[in-house]
């Protein structure tokens, strides 16, 4: 449903990107594997309209797409968590989830069926009990990234892209994201999911995809290598050290 083509992106010298190629299915769950600097992010932002490619395509259903900013993106059904987590700090959690979908200085849906909309996202995925009246940033780190979750379930999205969003959860709420990641992918939602921690590729991943300095050094299904053939593909360096001691 989603692929991208010979994509490359440069930020000055470096190379951020360099001729990447993935075909993304829907209804599975994808991951992208790499080390710092791989060219993960950037990958995240290319699908999220942030930056644009120097050349190569985007592909949305066969056709090319070439959306320029977020805001072309999110009609298509792509809907984006980032590492950081963005929050409106002196907005209520309602008005976080709801962000951008129903204006926020113009509301035009009633004040309890927000409440009612943004309950129901967080009840979707959230353990930890999340007040819906509350300013959003006076919460714990946690919690906001709980909010900036339910902003992306609210929108029903076709393609959810994950980065690296369930390091700052506690373990009740990062099971029940991947509970939450599994049962979408059942309804034939395609997840991006970006993560660094082996067991949680191992244990979540349809198909996996390695960056290594901007390169895919390869896209596969899950159990086609081991977690060690992995990190070697992904990291040849620590690998080495890590089988000599
Ligand atoms: N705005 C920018 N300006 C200059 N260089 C950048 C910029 N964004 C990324 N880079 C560089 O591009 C390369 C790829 O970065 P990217 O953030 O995509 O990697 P990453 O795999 O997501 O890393 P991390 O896990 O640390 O977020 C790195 O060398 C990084 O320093």
């Amino acid at each position: 449903m989603l692929e991208i083509r010979n994509i490359s992106k440069r930020y000055g010298e470096t190379i951020a990107l360099a001729d990447a190629s993935i075909e993304f299915r829907s209804g599975t769950i994808h991951t992208i594997l790499g080390e710092n600097g791989s060219g993960k992010s950037t990958m995240v932002k290319l699908l999220s309209g942030i930056v644009q490619p120097d050349s190569g395509a985007i592909l949305l259903h066969g056709k090319p797409f070439s959306g320029t900013n977020p805001s072309a993106f999110q009609p298509q059904g792509f809907a984006t968590v980032f590492q950081e987590v963005l929050i409106a700090p002196d907005r209520s959690v309602t008005d976080n989830i709801l962000l951008g979908l129903d204006g926020l200085v113009r509301r035009t849906v009633a004040r309890n069926e927000r409440r009612d909309r943004a309950a129901l996202a967080l009840k979707r995925f959230a353990v930890t009990d999340v007040p819906l009246d509350v300013q959003a940033g006076l919460l714990p780190l946690a919690a906001q990234q709980l909010v900036v979750l339910a902003r992306a379930i609210v929108r029903n999205p076709k393609i959810l892209i994950l980065d690296e969003v369930t390091a700052a959860l506690d373990f009740a709420d990062r099971e029940s994201v991947f509970s939450l990641m599994r049962a979408l992918a059942g309804e034939g939602c395609l997840i991006l999911f970006i993560t660094h921690r082996m067991d949680e590729v191992m244990s979540l991943s349809d198909r996996i995809s390695i960056l290594r300095g901007g390169r895919v050094v390869r896209t596969e299904e899950r159990g086609a290598s081991s977690p060690a053939e992995l990190l070697k593909a992904m990291a040849p360096r620590t690998a080495a050290e890590l089988a000599h001691g």
